[in-house]
């Protein structure tokens, strides 16, 4: 069984103590690999390669810097099925899914592979006329970048690229689920040549690794996906050093039924929205705020559709649905319905982990729904990370984008109508970085701002042109002769 190592200085290098942690296939319990159980002294010395690259990746041309993004895309796009299959093994998405994310990446790279021909300053008129003045945008040195299991391709590529391209060395720590698809994509990169230092790898544990990111005075700025707890750990520690941070957290994002929905239309965007990916989406849907006096014919349609979905191994044809990441995602899963069962929240579907023959040895759980759901619950309030949805019922529109706001996150909100004054008001209205009308919560595009408010982000943006914000820090040049 191949073991995954740390990339460090343009090598593969074992950690220094040795250690290995086996990764599980949440389909069937079968090992998919090994990765390298890393220590603070492998950290020091990834940190120590990307500070001596740093210099000369930064005094490229961007267009040079470019160059090998387009180089790493190529590459990715020839090993696509490797790395989709490799992902639907480690964390359980189905293989259709893993290979669209794959196809994400690339895109993302030759997206940031063009930024290095576009600007990086303004020219602003001086008070004095016979000085010049403007702004330089520069990169912040080595970047830490601590990615989660459930887009283990997407999220460290649209967090390297731009860091990359801005003339960013960079060391990251990917999930530990997802070691060995994070160290497939760090080959490519490896394959393309990049000058050594440049990209670094370290596989260990959170509170390790990750936590010793925060810390190490060598890394300027940290770019973090994951949960809303370690989000705010990491948030506190940058502050006390004063390193620049990023983070991307939870959602409980909300769709709103309107009474004039084509609910055909909004059967299938709760649907996809909810369940796909198993729900372990931070833009899921998980509230579904529906119109008292279309909700029995909603709920009816949305039965229909849950009951049709196919649960099984991601890597088999016509799988829909694929397992929980994690034995530990799914425990938390069916706890949260269980909560949902003793709130007092009406079980209309699912509930329950699957069980018999093909399902014994997986982490699956039902699509689970629950009606007659009070915004008050946990069920309504918590990110749950799974296919467990909350049907709110609501009399008019106020009272829906009252609702729709009624949690500490801010992420993704949708709302099906056919009324432009409702899409308008509610665009208005709606406290989330994501606002989508007649479409589901889920879905980025890569060339455009994603980000949250409130508790889902640290209120900066990532991907399109939004990620220059974090990735670089402007200088206020002023130049008299
Ligand atoms: N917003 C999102 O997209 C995501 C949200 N989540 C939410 O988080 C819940 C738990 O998932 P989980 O994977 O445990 O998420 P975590 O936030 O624990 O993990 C995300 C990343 O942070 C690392 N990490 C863990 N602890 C620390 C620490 N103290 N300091 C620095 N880095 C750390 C993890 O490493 P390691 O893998 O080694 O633990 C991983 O690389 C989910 O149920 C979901 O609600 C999870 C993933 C993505
Ligand atoms: O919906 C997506 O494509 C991305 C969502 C995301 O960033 C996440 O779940 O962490």
């Amino acid at each position: 069984m191949k073991t995954y190592s740390n990339y460090i200085a343009g090598e593969w290098k074992d950690s220094i103590a040795g250690e290995t942690r086996e990764i599980i296939n949440p389909a069937t319990s079968e090992v998919v690999g090994k990765s390298s159980v890393s220590t603070a002294e492998d950290l020091n010395r990834a940190v120590q390669a990307a500070s001596e690259a740093k210099f000369g990746w930064s005094q490229l041309a961007g267009a040079a810097r470019g160059d090998y993004l387009y180089k790493v895309a190529n590459i990715i796009e020839a090993r696509l099925e490797e790395i989709a299959e490799t992902m639907t093994r480690e964390m359980g998405k189905t293989l259709p899914e893993a290979k669209g994310e794959t196809a994400r990446g690339v895109a993302i790279l030759r997206y940031y592979a063009g930024e290095g021909m576009r600007k990086v300053g303004d020219v602003i008129p001086s008070s004095d006329s016979e000085a010049l003045m403007f702004t330089k945008r520069v990169p912040l040195g080595v970047v830490g970048i601590i990615t989660p299991w459930n887009f283990p391709v997407a999220i460290p590529i649209w967090k390297m690229a731009p860091a990359l391209i801005y003339g960013n060395t960079v060391v990251i720590k990917p999930a530990s689920e997802t070691a060995i698809t994070a160290a497939k994509v760090i080959d490519c990169f490896h394959e393309a040549g990049l000058p050594k230092g440049v990209v670094n790898m370290v596989t260990g544990s959170g509170s390790v690794i990750g936590d010793g990111m925060v810390n190490h005075r060598g890394i300027a700025g940290i770019s973090f996906t994951g949960s809303d707890v370690v989000g705010k750990q990491i948030a506190m520690g940058a502050v006390e050093r004063g390193a620049k941070f990023q983070l991307e957290m939870g959602g409980k994002n909300p769709v709103i039924i309107a009474e004039d929905a084509d609910l055909d239309k909004a059967v299938e965007g709760t649907i996809s929205g909810a369940f796909r990916s198993t729900g372990q989406k931070c833009t899921a849907t998980s509230r579904v705020l529906v119109h008292r006096n279309i909700k029995q014919a909603f709920v009816d349609k949305l039965l229909t559709a849950s009951q049709s979905i196919k649960i099984g191994n991601g890597l088999e044809d016509g799988v829909w649905m694929g397992p929980c990441s994690s034995e530990s995602q799914m425990e938390t899963v069916l706890s949260y319905i269980e909560k949902g069962k003793k709130e007092g929240a009406k079980l209309l579907f699912g509930g329950n982990r699957l069980r018999g023959s093909e399902f014994d040895q997986g982490f699956y759980v039902e699509p689970t729904i629950f009606d007659e759901v009070d915004s008050k619950m946990q069920i309504a309030q918590e990110e749950i990370f799974g296919p467990v949805i909350a049907v709110i019922p609501f009399d008019n529109l106020e009272e829906a984008f009252e609702l729709a706001n009624d949690t500490q996150f801010g992420l993704s909100a949708s709302i099906y109508t056919e009324n432009v004054g409702a899409m308008l008001k509610f665009i208005d209205r709606v406290d989330a970085g994501l606002v989508r009308i007649n479409a589901e919560t889920a879905g980025v595009e890569l060339q455009a701002p994603f980000g949250g408010m409130k508790s889902s982000s640290s209120h900066s943006r990532e991907q399109g042109e939004a990620a220059i914000e974090f990735y670089t820090s402007i200088k206020t040049v002023f130049v008299k002769g």
